[in-house]
């Protein structure tokens, strides 16, 4: 494989983003294939804003817009990341104090990914199941402490398995590094920094070998803010150091701030210190996960990249390997998460028309995803990881 460096034009901030990336791979086209519609989705359409309301919505997600009644939405949208507070916050708000994420969806009751799986199977038939997995909240369970959210032995022996069965990569909020050091499987591939850190496996991988060299795959679209990032990560742990319960992490291309642990009536506390270091930096923008506010890049880039960027490295493996699927029409992506972050791949996997996401929430939520999984989510998810492994299409290997 030889790599080569290729530049993305971010349309947004004017910025050019180097890349390394595979040479001659093929990108898959949107109109892969068209799986069976999932009951309850209706199709799962957006609704669409005005030109005026968006660019207002876009104006607050980058910059974090102005004035207390920002806040107030901010804290309203932090009620919405709990699962208590689901039903009540983003419907009180007026479409124009709700955050982007919460216009853009309808909130659906999914069908059950493993009631369904017969109908999963059937769209996959005779195609190559390439999986990305979410790690917190997914892979392991939510704990109160980031640093102690561990993986269990019997879900990393399930991911290896099902890692051997199928091309899996692991798409993580988290730093890659991080990530790496919980899941501990190097056959596989990571996605760091929502997205902006990615590396295939090491050398020598059955996924790997044989694409004209020995290189991983590696990505990393937003170097230039490192300093930036890390700058803003020393000044939010001074800012939240006397909030009881915050937590600042820094995940190298963005930074979480936690207030799982913080009071709720602290929550505006917790608000008020990331906008006031976001304003500062036009060119950070903010997202928010389960009890987390997360300062990145406003450079378009997100997990649903990530994974057209998979897709596009892992289209060599495929061509290269598999006799009869050196077309992407063959390919069939499936997506699981829990987060809102989690979303910007499930809708990209709905424009592509292409393979599934699959939520992993007890709650009916706003999502693009096709199916879900209930949490707790290791019982289910090693379910239906053996059902693809044994009684799915794996007959390939
Ligand atoms: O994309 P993911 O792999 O789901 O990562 C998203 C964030 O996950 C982590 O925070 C979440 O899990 C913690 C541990 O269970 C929990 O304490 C926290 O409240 C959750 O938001 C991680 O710490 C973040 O850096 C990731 O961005």
């Amino acid at each position: 494989m030889t790599n080569q460096n290729v530049v993305v034009p971010d349309t947004k901030s004017g910025i050019s983003l180097p890349m390394v990336r595979l040479s001659g791979s093929s990108i898959f086209p949107a109109t892969a294939q068209k799986p069976p519609t999932a009951p309850g989705t209706g199709g799962g359409g957006c609704i669409s804003l005005s030109a005026k309301k968006k660019l207002l919505l876009e104006n607050l997600e980058i910059n974090g817009g102005g004035g207390a009644a920002k806040i107030n939405s901010w804290v309203d949208s932090m009620r919405a990341s709990s699962p208590t507070h689901m039903k009540s916050s983003s419907q009180s708000l007026s479409e124009d104090q709700q955050l982007p994420w919460q216009q853009h969806q309808q909130q659906i009751t999914l069908p059950s990914a493993l009631d369904n799986f017969d109908q999963i199977m059937e769209a996959s038939r005779g195609k190559q199941i390439v999986m990305f997995l979410d790690y917190d909240g997914t892979l392991s369970p939510i704990v109160d402490d980031p640093d102690r959210a561990f993986m269990s032995k019997k879900m990393r022996t399930t991911v290896r398995r099902l890692a051997t069965c199928f091309p899996t990569a692991i798409v993580s909020g988290r730093c890659r590094d991080k990530v790496y050091k919980f899941v501990r499987l190097a056959e596989l591939y990571y996605a760091g920094s929502h997205g902006m850190d990615i590396k295939g496996p090491e050398k020598g991988s059955k996924y790997t070998k044989g694409t004209q060299g020995t290189e991983p795959v590696i990505c990393q679209p937003a170097s230039e803010f490192l300093p930036m990032i890390d700058e803003v990560f020393k000044e939010l742990v001074a800012k939240t150091k006397l909030t009881p319960g915050a937590k600042v992490e820094n995940n190298k291309f963005c930074v979480s701030v936690h207030f799982r642990c913080v009071e709720e009536k602290k929550w505006s506390e917790v608000a008020e210190a990331v906008k006031s270091v976001l304003n500062k930096y036009p060119k950070l923008r903010l997202s928010q996960g389960r009890k987390v506010l997360e300062i990145r890049p406003t450079i378009k880039w997100d997990k649903g990249k990530a994974l057209e960027f998979l897709l596009e490295s892992l289209g060599e493996y495929c061509a290269c390997f598999l006799s009869g699927f050196a077309n992407c029409t063959d390919v069939f992506p499936i997506y699981i998460g829990d987060d809102r972050t989690d979303e910007d791949a499930f809708k990209v996997l709905k424009e592509r028309e292409q393979g599934f996401g699959i939520l992993v929430s007890k709650v009916a939520k706003d999502t693009n995803a096709s199916y879900s999984l209930q949490e707790p989510t290791q019982a289910s998810l090693h379910d239906l990881f053996h059902n693809y492994c044994f009684l799915g299409n794996n007959n390939y290997y």
